[in-house]
């Protein structure tokens, strides 16, 4: 291996000790605590690992949470109602419904009824839509954040002009993390699975983020030697008889190429978490003036 290992969970770290100064700080000024609302529909066991992860982290830094759980056999109404009393609670500053949802309930309905202002995870039109407009102070969705991030980590400021390419095209990791990539001067290419020759394209990339699903589809001849690669999927997988977490890049080859990897797991999950907790913060801090 030649590429230098991103340590995103070394460097989560890092910032859930800052935003844990920060609460700190906020407490003994008299302020309030931050609050964090999660809402867990289903026994999704993905899902509850996450939230579990994200209670866990909350608890570490300070920020108060509370968990809904809701049965999977929910009715819409009751998780709308549920989102009404939040909106509409001054001590709750942060609301994170985890997704996917069960098949009764419209996922977008439910993103709808989320108040913009409390919305951590940036996936509401109304921040999807100031994301895209370049407004500075909008809540921005964790991963594509993490993996800012974790690039300035490597490079610091220096990404305006890099050759950056998405690979994989959903709300809530590909296209804002190539708009958040857009507004920090790269050059951007959007590539998914309709994309021709999709190996090639991504050759080209000074900087790969990946955002899939399939497990290590990104091999070592899709990489230009020295590329930054940041790999967001996780698959669990069976290897020799035991579940394990890999990514969408194939990382043994991968690594033997580029200048810099992120691992899974290790790499971008972690830092996903840290910056639902920074979200959380500036959401408190946006409500209080
Ligand atoms: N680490 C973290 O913090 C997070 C990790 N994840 C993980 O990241 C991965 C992606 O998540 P998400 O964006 O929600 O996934 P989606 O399923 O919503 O989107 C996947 C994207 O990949 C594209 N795609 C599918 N197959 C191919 C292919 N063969 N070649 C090129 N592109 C392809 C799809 O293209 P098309 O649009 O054409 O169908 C689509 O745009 C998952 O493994 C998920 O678990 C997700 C969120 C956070
Ligand atoms: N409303 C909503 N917001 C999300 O941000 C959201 C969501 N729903 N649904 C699911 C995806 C996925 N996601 C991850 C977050 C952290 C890790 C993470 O911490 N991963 C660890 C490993 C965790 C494990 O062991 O499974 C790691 O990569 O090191 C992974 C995935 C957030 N998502
Ligand atoms: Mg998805």
């Amino acid at each position: 291996m030649q590429a230098t290992l991103i340590d995103g969970k070394a460097l989560a770290a890092a910032e859930l000790a800052q935003i844990k100064r920060e609460v700190n700080a906020l407490e003994e000024s008299g302020a309030p605590t931050p609050c964090l609302a999660v809402i867990l529909v289903g026994e999704d066991p993905a899902s509850q690992v996450y939230v579990r992860n994200k209670l866990l982290k909350c608890e570490q830094t300070g920020i108060r949470s509370h968990c809904y759980r809701l049965d999977s056999g929910v009715e819409q109404g009751e998780l709308l109602g549920l989102l009404a009393r939040l909106n509409a609670d001054p001590a709750v500053h942060g609301i994170l419904v985890q997704l996917p949802l069960p098949e009764q309930i419209d996922e977008a309905a439910v993103i709808a009824a989320i108040d913009p202002d409390k919305d951590v995870d940036g996936f509401h039109h109304e921040n999807m839509g100031r994301l895209l407009a370049g407004d500075p102070d909008v809540l921005v969705p964790c991963t594509p954040l993490g993996c800012l991030l974790l690039l300035k980590s490597v490079l610091g400021d220096s990404l305006a002009g890099q050759h950056l390419v998405v690979v994989g095209r959903s709300n809530i990791v590909g296209k804002p993390a190539a708009l958040l990539a857009l507004q920090h001067h790269c050059t951007v290419t959007i590539v998914h699975s309709r994309t021709q020759d999709i190996a090639a394209v991504c050759r080209r990339a000074d900087i790969l983020i990946v955002a899939v699903g399939r497990a290590r589809m990104v091999t070592e001849d899709w990489v230009k030697p020295g590329a930054v690669v940041l790999d967001v999927g996780i698959n669990r997988v069976e290897h020799e008889g035991r579940a394990r977490l890999v990514g969408d890049v194939d990382f043994d080859s991968v690594a033997k190429v580029a200048g810099a990897i992120t691992p899974v797991p290790g790499g971008v999950g972690p830092m996903t978490i840290a910056c639902l907790l920074r979200n959380t913060l500036q959401a408190y801090r946006h409500q209080r003036g």
